[in-house]
This record gives structure tokens, C-alpha cells and sequence, in this order.
């Protein structure tokens, strides 16, 4: 069975912490509902050093995973988008080199599936996806979560099933606690140039949440009209809330994102006429969910998922599929949504004032 799935070969762009997670995760024996082989083919680097030190610790220990490859290693990006065995370029930088890294790949004629926040505004997103589209190659932002079997069988039983009935609101949040005073300088999680702020980090998982559950047909239906507030420390947005408010429904979102105070375990709640769903886990990587109907005795009912390692086979998965039946873009994450998300955050910046050094707005 595995023989008849596709296999993609993956250039690793940028050895920080989520490059190395990805490739932990696609050096997996399997996973439930694996679609794809993974191949790491290529690694490129800020130094030929760094990106040794990232094969030796991630990729060599489970080289046996490989199928039989032994991965170069550069000390450059660019011999990465130019290596002729490399199918598809994985982004795994700060989120303001994101457009570059993607212009000199795609310009290389290269696929690519790019971390999130795909970009640091909606016009740098528009730049990219469109000369993606004029080149002819895939693109994909890696919002991750969006691919987990878990959501699919939660919208199904929305809005197939509507176990909880009409569906009314959603509450989500993604919150860490750090001091962001005390980072460094040059921590992208501190420096505005490098896209400093919760909303693009992990307030983006609160915004997938509100879509992912509040709209049937997500991005093809109501855009929501959004009101939006934003605390700033030393410049940096450390809490943002923003309301979603779809008129012809009548739903609403209440999501949030912060930095200083750490997201329960129970960290949204979608809630219907007929009862109310709680999701648990990280806002980022969710484990399980409650159905639990209005009047009803007990806790509810678990709904559970299987899950080794972290979870970013599914979304590599389908950018392997996706590849194998000619498609440019992917479904669920598809370049307009991805151009929507954008739009929604500039939104929300605009509103609550977090801006970055490069913002035309
Ligand atoms: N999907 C998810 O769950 C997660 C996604 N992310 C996303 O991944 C991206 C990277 O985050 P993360 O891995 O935590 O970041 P790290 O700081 O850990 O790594 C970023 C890497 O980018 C490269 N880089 C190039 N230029 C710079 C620069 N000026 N400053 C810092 N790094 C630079 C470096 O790799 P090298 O030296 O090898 O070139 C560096 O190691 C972000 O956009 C973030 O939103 C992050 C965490 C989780
Ligand atoms: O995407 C992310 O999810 C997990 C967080 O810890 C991280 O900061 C963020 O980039």
C-alpha cells in the first residue's frame, strides 16, 4: 500500500525551531491517514555549520526513514531552490523574510509551502500569490492545524450533523506567557522588523478557529465585519481581541491572542441552539473535543485523535497529493483564503494599531 502513495522530495529552508519539527514529523514511520512519502532531500542554511548541526540532530538519527537518501546540506538558501531534486521548498523562516524566501524560489521555479503567517501584511501576500500563479508553480501558507483529521470531523458534525444545532458562537484562544521586554533584540518574537506581535504568530490559530467553525462554506461564504482592539508593550502587540460578526447569520467570534497569560487547556468553545462543543489541546495542535448537549447529565461525549509526534505530516500530506494530481493550490488552504487571512489581520492591526516597519497602512 505505501509503494502506491506519492513521495515528495522536500528542500528545508531555515534550521530554526519549526524546521525541525516539520522534519521530525515527516521522518515518522506513520500516521494516521498517511496519503504521502516524505523525502528530506535538502537542507540550506545561514551557514554550512548550522545546517550540519540540523542534519546531524533531526535528520540522521532517522536517516533510516529517508528511503535511502542522504541529504545535502548548503550554507545558502538559494543552492536549495536550485537543486534539481528537490520537488517542493519548505519555509521555516520569521515571518518578514517569508516573501522573499518565496519570490526566489518560486523565480526558481519551484513549489512551495511557506510557514505561517505567510506574509507580514495582505499586499506582500497578493505579491507572492500571484507570481505564483503567473509562474505556474504550487504554493501553499503551512497553516497546519487546518489539516488535522480532527477539524474535518468537527465541521462535519457542524454542519453535516449539527449535532449542536444552529450554530451561534465561538470562543478561541491562543495565549503564552513570556515577557517580551526581557527577549533579546533580535528574537522575532521582540523585533517589529521581523513581525514581532501575537496576532501573526498565534493569534492566527484564534482567527482558523472563528472561520473554521463559523462559516459552512469557509472563505466561499459572509466575510465577517470585524471590531478589533490591541495592547502594545514597548511597541510590540502583546494582546490582541478582535469580535467577527456575520450579519446574515447572526454569528459571532470572540477570539483572542496573547503573550501574557498562558491558554487554558479547553481553549475554544463552539456553541449551537442544541448543545456546545469544547476543543482541548494547544490552539495550534488540538487533541480532542466535548460534545455535551443543552440539559444533557454527565461530561458529554470525547471525541479523541490519534496523533504521534506533532501533526505536520497531514498538512505535508496534502501538499504531496496535491503535487501528484497537477493542482497549484490546495483546497483547504487555498491562495485566496490565505490572501483573506491577511486581509483579515491588516484589519485587525488597523484597528488596534500594532504596526510593522514595512506597512503601507
Ligand atoms: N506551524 C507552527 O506550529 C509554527 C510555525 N512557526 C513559524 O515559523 C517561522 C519561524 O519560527 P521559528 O522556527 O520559531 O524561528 P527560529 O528563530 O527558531 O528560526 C528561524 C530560522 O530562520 C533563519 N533566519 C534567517 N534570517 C534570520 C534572522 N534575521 N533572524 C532569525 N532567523 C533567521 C535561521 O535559520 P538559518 O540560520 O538556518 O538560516 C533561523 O534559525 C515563523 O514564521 C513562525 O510563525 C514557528 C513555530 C511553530
Ligand atoms: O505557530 C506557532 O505555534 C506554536 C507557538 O509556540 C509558536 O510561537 C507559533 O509560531
Amino acid at each position: 500500500m505505501a509503494d502506491k502513495l506519492p513521495t515528495v522530495r522536500w528542500g528545508i529552508v531555515a534550521t530554526g525551531m519549526i524546521s525541525s519539527w516539520f522534519v521530525t514529523d515527516l521522518l515518522l514511520p506513520t500516521w494516521p491517514n498517511k496519503r504521502a512519502n516524505h523525502i528530506i532531500q535538502s537542507i540550506g542554511s545561514s551557514s554550512q555549520s548550522k545546517g550540519q548541526k540540523f542534519y546531524d540532530d533531526y535528520v540522521l538519527p532517522n536517516l533510516a526513514q529517508n528511503s535511502g537518501v542522504n541529504p545535502k546540506v548548503y550554507p545558502d538558501y538559494n543552492s536549495v531552490y536550485n537543486d534539481p531534486d528537490v520537488d517542493v521548498v519548505y519555509i521555516g523562516t520569521p515571518h518578514s523574510f517569508h516573501k522573499q524566501n518565496c519570490i526566489d524560489a518560486i523565480n526558481a521555479g519551484k513549489n512551495v509551502l511557506c510557514e505561517k503567517a505567510f506574509t507580514l501584511n495582505a499586499a506582500d501576500a497578493k505579491e507572492v500569490t500571484q507570481l505564483a500563479r503567473e509562474k505556474g508553480v504550487f504554493l501553499m501558507e503551512a497553516m497546519w492545524t487546518r489539516f488535522y483529521p480532527l477539524i474535518a470531523e468537527l465541521r462535519r458534525l457542524l454542519y453535516e450533523e449539527k449535532v449542536i444545532g444552529r450554530v451561534w458562537r465561538t470562543y478561541a484562544d491562543f495565549g503564552l506567557s513570556y515577557d517580551v521586554e526581557s527577549l533579546p533584540d533580535d528574537s522575532r518574537l521582540k523585533n517589529l522588523s521581523l513581525g514581532a506581535g501575537t496576532l501573526l504568530d498565534i493569534g492566527i490559530y484564534s482567527l482558523t478557529w472563528g472561520v473554521l467553525t463559523l462559516e459552512e462554506n469557509v472563505g466561499k461564504g459572509e466575510h465577517p465585519k470585524i471590531i478589533a482592539t490591541q495592547t502594545l508593550q514597548g511597541g510590540v502587540e502583546t494582546l490582541s481581541s478582535w469580535i467577527f460578526n456575520y450579519s446574515e447569520t447572526g454569528r459571532h467570534g470572540i477570539l483572542t491572542s496573547t503573550s501574557n497569560v498562558p491558554v487554558a487547556r479547553s481553549f475554544a468553545r463552539v456553541e449551537g441552539s442544541k448543545g456546545v462543543i469544547t476543543i482541548h489541546g494547544a490552539t495550534s495542535s488540538p487533541e480532542s473535543f466535548t460534545v455535551k448537549l443543552h440539559g444533557e447529565e454527565g461530561e458529554g461525549k470525547l471525541y479523541e485523535f490519534e496523533k504521534p509526534g506533532r501533526g505536520f505530516y497531514w498538512e505535508a500530506d496534502a501538499v504531496a497529493v496535491d503535487l501528484s494530481e497537477g493542482r497549484k493550490e490546495d483546497e483547504i488552504m487555498s491562495l485566496a483564503e490565505t490572501e483573506r487571512i491577511m486581509g483579515i489581520m491588516d484589519e485587525i492591526r488597523r484597528q488596534g494599531g500594532a504596526r510593522f516597519p514595512s506597512d503601507t497602512f
